[in-house]
C-alpha cells in the first residue's frame, strides 16, 4: 500500500471510484477531485450549507468527510470563506455535486479546487445509506480508491486496514504554525490597530485554529499571539497576556500532555482562559477528567446545545469525535476548585461545556466562532473579554 494519501492527476471524465469501510461495506461512484487513492476516518457532517469552511477546518485532518445533504459545490469556490491556507480533508464523498456551480463571489468549480490541492473524493453514491451505516456502526477507517487505484475489493480492504486510527493519534503538530505570529486587533472599520494599542493581549495556543476563531477575538480589541501547539509556559507568559487561548484541533485529546501541562499551569497563576473543541478536551483533562471516543461524533452547524446556567438553547457549530467524561448534575471538586458542566448537547447529553467557579477559566466543546453555522453563541468571545476585564479591575 502506498503511504500517500494525496493523489495527483487532476479529472478529465468521468471514472469509477469505489468507497471502502473497515468492517467490508462497499460503495461504488465515480471519481470526484483528484484521481488516486486516500485513507482516514469516515465521519459525516450534517452542515446543509459551508463546505469551504469544513474542508479548510484544520480538525479535519485525516478524516473522510461525508456530506449528509445531497447537493455539494452549487456555490463553487472563494477567496474569502477557507478557514485556513489549505484543504485539510483526508478525502470528500458527495452525493450529488453542482454540474454548474453560480455565486457572484465563486472563483472556482469545487471538484478542481480540490483536484488541484490533490484531495480525493467520491460522488454518486447513496450518502443516507452510508451515514445510516456509520452511525450504526460508529466512525471507522475507510480508503477512496478511484482510476487506477480501483483493485479488487478484498486487496482494497486489506489496505484500508492498515490506515492509522483515530484513536490515540497525536496530529495537532502536525496542522499547527511552527512559528508563532501575531494577528493585530482591528477597529470597528475592520481596519488594524497599530502594535501596541489593543486593549488585551492573548496568547492562543494552535492545535489546529481556524481563522474565524482569531478573527472574532480581534473584533473585540484583542491582539493575538499565535503561539505553536508545542509552546511552553514560558513561550506563553513571554508574551505578557492578559487571557490565554487554546485552540481546536485534530487527533485524540489523549495524547495532548503537552497543552495540558501547559493549561495547568495557566490555572494555577489564574489568568483569565478560553478554550474551543480541542481546548475543552485539555481543560477536562487538565482538571483530572478522562477523554473518550464517542461512537460516531458531532459535526455540522445545527446541533441543539443548553447552556445549563440560563436554560437556553444555542443551535451551535460542531465538530468533534472525542468527548470529556465529567458529571453533568453535579459540581465536581477538582485540584483547581469547583468545576461544573456549562452546556451540555440536547440530543445525547454529551458535555459540551466546562466552567470553573473558583477560577477565570471556561471552555466549549462546539465552535462558538462559526464558519460555518449560526452566531448564537458569539457572546462567548465577550465573556472571555470580560474575564479579563475583571482580572484588572
Ligand atoms: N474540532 C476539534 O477541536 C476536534 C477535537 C478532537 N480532535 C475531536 O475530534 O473531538
Amino acid at each position: 500500500m502506498t503511504t500517500s494519501t494525496r493523489g495527483t492527476t487532476s479529472r478529465k471524465k468521468v471514472l469509477p471510484a469505489v468507497l471502502v469501510l473497515e468492517d467490508g461495506r462497499v460503495f461504488r461512484g465515480r471519481a470526484y477531485g483528484a484521481v488516486g487513492e486516500t485513507f482516514g476516518e469516515a465521519v459525516f457532517s450534517t452542515g446543509m450549507t459551508g463546505y469551504q469552511e469544513t474542508l479548510t477546518d484544520p480538525s479535519y485532518h485525516r478524516q473522510v468527510v461525508v456530506m449528509t445533504t445531497p447537493h455539494v459545490g452549487n456555490t463553487g469556490v472563494n477567496d474569502d470563506d477557507p478557514e485556513s491556507q489549505r484543504i485539510w480533508v483526508a478525502g470528500y464523498v458527495v452525493r450529488d455535486p453542482a454540474r454548474v456551480p453560480s455565486n457572484w463571489r465563486s472563483r472556482r468549480a469545487l471538484d478542481e479546487e480540490l483536484a488541484a490541492q490533490g484531495v480525493v473524493g467520491i460522488s454518486g453514491i447513496d450518502t443516507r445509506a452510508l451515514t445510516r451505516h456509520l452511525r450504526e456502526r460508529g466512525a471507522m477507517r475507510v480508503g477512496i480508491f478511484s482510476g487506477d487505484a480501483v483493485r479488487d475489493d478484498a486487496a482494497l480492504l486489506a489496505d484500508v486496514r492498515e490506515a492509522p486510527e483515530m484513536k490515540g493519534a497525536d496530529l495537532a503538530a502536525e496542522v499547527a504554525t511552527t512559528e508563532p505570529y501575531v494577528v493585530p486587533a482591528v477597529g470597528p472599520d475592520g481596519a488594524p490597530l497599530p502594535a501596541g494599542t489593543a486593549k488585551f493581549t492573548v496568547a492562543a495556543i494552535d492545535l489546529g485554529i481556524k481563522g474565524m476563531t482569531a478573527q472574532r477575538m480581534t473584533q473585540r480589541g484583542i491582539e493575538v499571539h499565535v503561539l505553536p501547539a508545542n509552546a511552553t509556559l514560558d513561550d506563553v507568559y513571554a508574551v505578557n497576556p492578559d487571557g490565554v487561548f487554546f485552540s481546536n484541533g485534530p487527533g485524540d485529546p489523549a495524547t495532548a500532555d503537552q497543552p495540558v501541562s501547559v493549561m495547568r499551569g495557566v490555572l494555577e497563576r489564574g489568568t483569565p482562559l478560553f478554550g474551543i473543541c480541542f481546548g475543552n478536551q485539555i481543560l477536562g483533562r487538565a482538571l483530572g477528567f478522562g477523554t473518550y471516543k464517542l461512537k460516531y461524533g458531532h459535526r455540522g452547524i445545527n446541533q441543539p446545545v443548553q447552556d445549563r446556567g440560563t436554560g437556553k438553547v444555542e443551535i451551535t457549530s460542531h465538530n468533534h469525535g472525542f468527548a470529556v467524561d465529567a458529571p453533568i448534575d453535579k459540581v465536581s471538586e477538582t485540584p483547581f476548585g469547583r468545576v461544573e458542566v456549562s452546556h451540555v448537547c440536547l440530543n445525547d447529553n454529551v458535555v459540551e461545556g466546562l466552567r470553573l467557579l473558583d477560577r477565570p477559566a471556561f471552555s466549549v466543546q462546539y465552535h462558538p466562532e462559526a464558519a460555518a453555522g449560526p452566531h448564537d453563541a458569539a457572546h462567548l468571545f465577550d465573556r472571555f473579554v470580560s474575564l479579563m476585564e475583571g482580572q484588572r479591575a
